[in-house]
């Protein structure tokens, strides 16, 4: 059928349904165009999304300090959002932002971390050494070939940390279809926790931890046309946990 965007789709592997890249942005401005969303409407169910994932696998015994690593993209907006999110539910974010975005959104959003007296730091090694958790809301669906300044570093410390990480849609640094980058020397990152947002990505496959998908704005048709099944999410969540690779559980 026409309407399919069959070229889009990965081979199916059981039950297991992912988007690859080009269909996660299709999908995207497929919510804004035909769907009449804004993305301001989307950054913030996607933020709020990650906010209910973080609550759920970090409660307050675990400490409240959160390090959220935010990237230049929409990626970094969702956890500037989850950020206001987890402050208001009573956790204490800290914030990383090297490479702030001039667009309007991104500014309104920081004006609203900072109103909140969130503090933004520079440094993130150090950060780390005193966090309970960490947001990895640097790069999503539209990361691409070698990490550029200033985040290998940042990659490198979330690597190496006994600190648990929490990663939006995709773990920085991980190709989208084939997953953790294959360097010659040392160990990729491979983070605690992912929420996908929407539907999970081909780079799942290589996944290992616990696992969120956050879309609970994703219509019935929507859904179909991008040809994956919308999970069941429970009461008001906007979290569903699904396995490591996407199953159901
Ligand atoms: N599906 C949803 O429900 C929603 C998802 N959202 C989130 O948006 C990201 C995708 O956002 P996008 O702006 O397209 O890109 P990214 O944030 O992934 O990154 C782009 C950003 O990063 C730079 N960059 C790319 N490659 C590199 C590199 N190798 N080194 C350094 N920098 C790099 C690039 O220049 C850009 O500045 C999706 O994953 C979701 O998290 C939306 O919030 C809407 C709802
Ligand atoms: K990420």
């Amino acid at each position: 059928m026409s309407h399919h965007h069959d070229d889009h789709l990965t081979p199916s592997c059981g039950a297991v349904q992912t988007l690859p890249a080009k269909a996660a942005a299709a999908l995207d401005k497929d919510l804004m165009s035909s769907g009449a969303f804004s993305i301001d409407q989307l950054m913030e169910l996607a933020g709020l999304s990650v906010s209910q994932a973080v609550y759920r696998v970090h409660p307050f015994a675990k400490g409240r300090r959160v390090l959220v690593a935010v990237g230049p993209g929409n990626n970094g907006g969702d956890g500037l959002v989850a950020a206001r999110h987890l402050r208001h539910y009573g956790y204490q974010p800290t914030i990383y932002y090297p490479k702030r975005s001039k667009n309007d959104l991104y500014q309104r959003l920081t004006k609203q971390l900072e109103d909140l007296e969130i503090p933004f730091v520079d440094d993130f090694p150090a950060a780390l050494n005193s966090t309970d958790h960490v947001v990895d809301a640097i790069f999503g669906f539209s990361f691409s070939g070698e990490v550029r300044e200033p985040f290998p570093a940042v990659i490198q410390a979330m690597t190496e940390t006994k600190v648990p990480v929490t990663s939006v849609d995709a773990p920085s640094s991980w190709d989208i279809e084939q997953g953790p980058p294959k360097s010659g020397t040392g160990s990729s990152f491979h983070p605690d926790v992912l929420v996908s947002l929407t539907a999970p990505k081909p780079l799942v496959k290589y996944f290992k931890g616990r696992h969120f998908i956050g879309g609970r704005f994703v219509s019935p048709a929507i859904a179909k046309k991008y040809d994956f099944d919308l999970p069941e999410y429970e009461g008001v969540d906007q979290v569903v946990e699904i396995g490591p690779n996407g199953q159901k559980l």
